[in-house]
Formats: structure tokens, sequence, C-alpha cells
């Protein structure tokens, strides 16, 4: 008897000695030899986990293809972040490209809801189904269609200037961030369904939007990669409030009930053609009429993403480009030289510009490039899953199902493509980059703050369009004087799936 239970007592050592070595080995043999990353990469995602829990994901990486870059290259090609997960520093245009074989991988799904009736287009995953979903509602975000919307950016601006007045003679510091997430949140919802939910009025967080899609966002980025978690995780955390997925849960509550109560009154009231549309009305619009084969799925998961994706990228994004300005004063008065002249040209007043006329303002148009760039609203990697077959990826190959992703963190800070003052707000590099094809290439090949290929950001129009016709009216009417952030090299930011400013505090004043 004891020998039969020393024998199974060794039966049992050998089978765990045998799981152990698979478990260290087999990533070690299957995976490509030879590319960099942390030690515990080789074995596991902790390491990347934690990098993404703590919310630097954007940093660390930039730092990680430093350490391992090659002798005479400022970047590592291709850095390990876990078993099959790798970092590249440049936008590949096999992963990326226009007819890319590429599918978003399962991380996405840590960005959704896990019931497949509520996904959106952001997160489908299958090459296919994304194509035909986007091609249904494409029309509406085009530049054509733009014009549309424009009344409404205009409504919350008046808005914004009266709040921002009010600001001016209360002289307390206020959290820029918020006020710019105000913003967007407002026009966002007022081109979605015609409604603005009064952020800019109250200067206020209603309903607890934006710290619920916040939470969502910093939930999401590190569930994802453990998808198959997700479910589950994601029941147990909408019953806890303030969490993130008890955020999502009031974002699709909201859209739905705009829904609701828009087609109520819509059948009551005659359309005579003469009122202002927004996408609501031009969904139902196509439902109605059968177009693109429109149902209303598509109409409720259009809004859904319009207000979860343009929101705090628009406000991120121009917090990056406004905490850069005001700490660059040639910059400023650079631009400030542009628009006075505007002014006196009579092309845009004090109170208001076109879209169509910020189109031509060069030096505008080069400071907001230059501040998605040092600030892209994104702060991880979109992961790609490597085809059937394998597939060739920076010069290396990588086998079928691994994960492949950039950042467009780091290819904004690659010194190789930017230059030594990578770090500088120097929007003259795309005045420079206009007049010179060669450069003008490499930087836009480079620049990818609203993603690539077919997967490339849709409502990026619509938010140029917000961020052209704000920055002129703050910049002529508003000084913003910093409090507290005189030492910072760069703005200070925590970044989930969104990139947002920890500590962006000034004091409004009126223009001097
Ligand atoms: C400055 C503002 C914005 C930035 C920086 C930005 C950035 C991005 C990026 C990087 C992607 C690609 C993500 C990936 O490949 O994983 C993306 C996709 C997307 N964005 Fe934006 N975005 C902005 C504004 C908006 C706005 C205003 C809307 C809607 C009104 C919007 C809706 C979407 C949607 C629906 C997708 C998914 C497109 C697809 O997969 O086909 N975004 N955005």
């Amino acid at each position: 008897m004891a020998a039969e239970v020393a024998n199974l007592s060794t039966l049992a050592s050998i089978v765990i000695a045998a799981a152990l070595a698979y478990i260290v080995l087999s990533p070690l043999l299957s995976s490509p030899r030879g590319i960099p990353g942390p030690i515990l990469a080789r074995f596991s995602r902790l390491w990347w986990t934690k990098t993404t829990y703590d919310g630097h994901a954007h940093e660390e990486l930039i730092k990680l293809h430093r350490r391992h870059a090659p002798r005479g290259k400022y970047f590592a090609p291709v850095v390990r972040l876990g078993p099959n997960l790798y970092s590249i520093s440049e936008p590949d245009k096999n992963v990326y490209g226009i007819s890319s074989k590429f599918p978003k991988t399962d991380f996405y799904n840590g960005l959704q809801h896990p019931s497949p009736e509520k996904w959106d287009l952001f997160t489908l995953q299958n090459i296919k189904k994304h194509a035909e979903q986007r091609r249904k509602t494409q029309s509406l975000y085009s530049l054509s269609n733009l014009l549309k919307y424009e009344h409404s950016v205009d409504a919350s601006l008046d808005v914004f200037r009266q709040s921002f007045d009010r600001l001016a003679d209360a002289g307390t510091p206020i959290d820029v961030f918020h006020w710019m997430q105000c913003y967007a949140f407002d026009v966002v919802g007022y081109i979605s369904y015609g409604a603005r939910l009064g952020f800019l009025d109250r200067g206020e967080d209603i309903g607890g939007i934006m710290a619920g899609m916040h939470s969502f966002m910093k939930f999401g980025s590190w569930i994802g990669m453990y998808s198959w978690a997700h479910p589950i995780a994601y029941k147990i955390a909408s019953k806890l409030p303030g969490s993130g997925a008890s955020g999502m849960n009031y974002l699709l509550g909201t859209v739905a009930g705009e829904i609701g109560s828009r087609v109520k009154t819509r059948k009551a009231t005659v359309n005579t053609g003469s009122q202002q549309r927004d996408f609501l009305d031009l969904l139902l619009d196509m439902t109605e009429k059968n177009e693109r084969g429109v149902n209303d799925y598509d109409v409720f998961m259009t809004l859904v993403s319009n207000v979860g994706a343009g929101s705090d990228t628009t406000g991120v994004s121009l917090a990056s480009i406004t905490w850069n300005l005001y700490r660059s004063p040639d910059v400023l008065k650079k631009l400030r030289a542009e628009l006075d002249e505007a002014i006196r040209q009579g092309r845009m007043t004090k109170n208001t510009v076109s879209f169509k006329e910020t189109q031509d303002l060069p030096f505008l148009q080069a400071c907001i490039k230059e501040g998605l760039r040092l600030c892209p609203a994104t702060g991880l990697p979109m992961w790609r899953a490597v085809p059937h077959g394998g597939a060739e990826v920076m010069g290396q190959f990588f086998p079928e199902g691994s994960q492949v992703g950039i950042n467009s963190w780091v290819s904004h800070y690659d010194r190789d493509i930017w230059g030594d003052d990578v770090e500088k707000f120097r929007p003259d590099r795309w005045i420079e980059a206009s007049k010179d094809p060669h450069l003008g290439r490499k930087l836009d090949n480079s620049f990818i703050p609203f993603g690539m290929g077919s997967r490339t950001c849709i409502g990026r129009h619509i938010s140029n369009l917000e961020m052209c016709k704000i920055l002129p009216i703050l910049v002529t009417n508003f000084d913003l004087q910093m409090v507290g952030q005189e030492e910072d090299r760069l703005m200070k930011t925590l970044g989930y799936w969104f990139v947002r400013p920890t500590r962006y505090h000034a004091v409004i004043k009126r223009r001097s």
C-alpha cells in the first residue's frame, strides 16, 4: 500500500513538472524568436496587464521601444508584451492598409456590452460584417454632410462663450479638460439626437455619463486582455454603482430613451423639409425608406458609437491643443495674428467662424495637427490578429493567431520620423511639410490620431468641425493662465483606452 502511494505521488510530481515545463517552454518554442521585451512577457500577460491597469501604457511603450532599439535606430520595430502579443513601432501597411486581412482582436470585446444586440461599429471584429455595417451609415459622416451639423456646433458654442465669460468674472481656477469634455459631449449629443444634455450650461457631469464612460474604459482596457472573462465580469460590475458597466448601461439607456421619444414626436409632426435635421432624423428617414438596409439596431448602434467614441476623444484633443498653445507664447501670438487678420478681412467675427473659413487658416490647422500628435486620444495599441497562414509584419514572420498592434503614441514620438524636437509643440513642422512633398508624406504616414485603413475613425470630420470652430473663438476672446503645471514638459496624462489629462487647471481671463 505504501509503495502504491509513493508511486502515485511520483506520478503526480511528474505530471505537475511536465505541465509547468509546458507552460514555461511552449511560449518560447512557438513564438517568433529574438523579439525583445520584459522577461515576464515571455510567459504571461501579467506585465502588460499591470502596465495597462496603472494607466501609463502609452508612456511605457515609448520607453520599451526605445530601450530595445537596435544600433542606429531610435525605436525597436517590435517588442513583446506577452506570449503572442507584440507592439510594433510603425503603422505597417499589411496590418492597417485599406484592404487588410488582419481583423480587430477580441481585446475589443472589453470595450462593448457583452450582448450581440448592443455591439457597435467600433468593436466589430468580423471584416466582412464590419464593411457591410460601415457602408450603411458612412455617408452621414462625410465631409459633404458636415454642413448639416454646423448649426448644432454654433448653438453649443454660444453657450460655451457665455459660460467662459462667467468663469472669467469668477476668476477661480477651472479644470479645463472637464470643460472641453462638456463642449464635446453637448455637441455630439446635439448632432446625434438634437438635444444638448446641458453639460455646458451647468459645467457638470450630468447623469454621471463622463465618469461612467471613464470607468467603463478603465474596466474594458484590462478585461479586454482576458476577454473570455468579460461577460461574467460585466454582469458583476453592472451591479456595482459607479463601475464601468453601470456607466455603459446608463449611456445605452439614454440613447434608447432619446430614440423612443423621437419616434413618438416624429409621428405627430409633419416633415416640411425645412427643419434642421440631426443624425437621428437622417437615420429614421433611412429606416422608413429602407435605404441601405438601415434598421432599428443600426439607428441605436450609430448613436451609441457617436457618444461613446466621439466625446472624450474630442475633449482630450482640445485639451492637448489648448494646453500646448497657452504654454507657447510665440505660437499663440502667431495664431492670434492669423485670426485677427481674418477678423479684419471680415472672414470671421470674434463670436463666430464658419467651418469653411477655418479651412483657409493654415496656422490654425497646423496647431490642431500638432496638438493631436503630442497627445493622441487613444493610448493603447490598436490590436489586430495575424490571419490564417501567418504573415510578415515589420520584416518579421508571425504565426497565425499572434496579436500585433501599434499605439499612436509610439508612432508620434519616433525621433527618426519627427526629429530631435519630437517632444516640442511646433506647429511650423506642418507648414514646412506642406511645402515639401517628401517630408509631408513621411509625417503623414506616421500621423495616426484617427487610426488607419478600413477602421479609420468614421467621425473624424465631425471632430474636426468641432475643433475648428471652437479654437478661433476661444483664442480670440480668452487667455488661460495655467495653475500648478509650470514644471511639466508634456501634459500629464493617464491612459486607459482613452488618454486624459490629470491636472490641467487654469484661470480664465478675458484677452488683454
Ligand atoms: C479628435 C477626436 C477623435 C479621435 C482622436 C478619434 C480616434 C479614433 C481612432 C484612433 C479610431 C480607430 C480605433 C481602432 O482602430 O481601434 C476611431 C474609430 C472610430 N471613431 Fe473616432 N475619434 C475621434 C472622434 C470621433 C467622433 C466625433 C466620432 C463620432 C461622431 C467617432 C466615432 C468613431 C467610430 C464609430 C469608430 C469606429 C470606426 C470603425 O471601426 O469603422 N470618433 N476613432
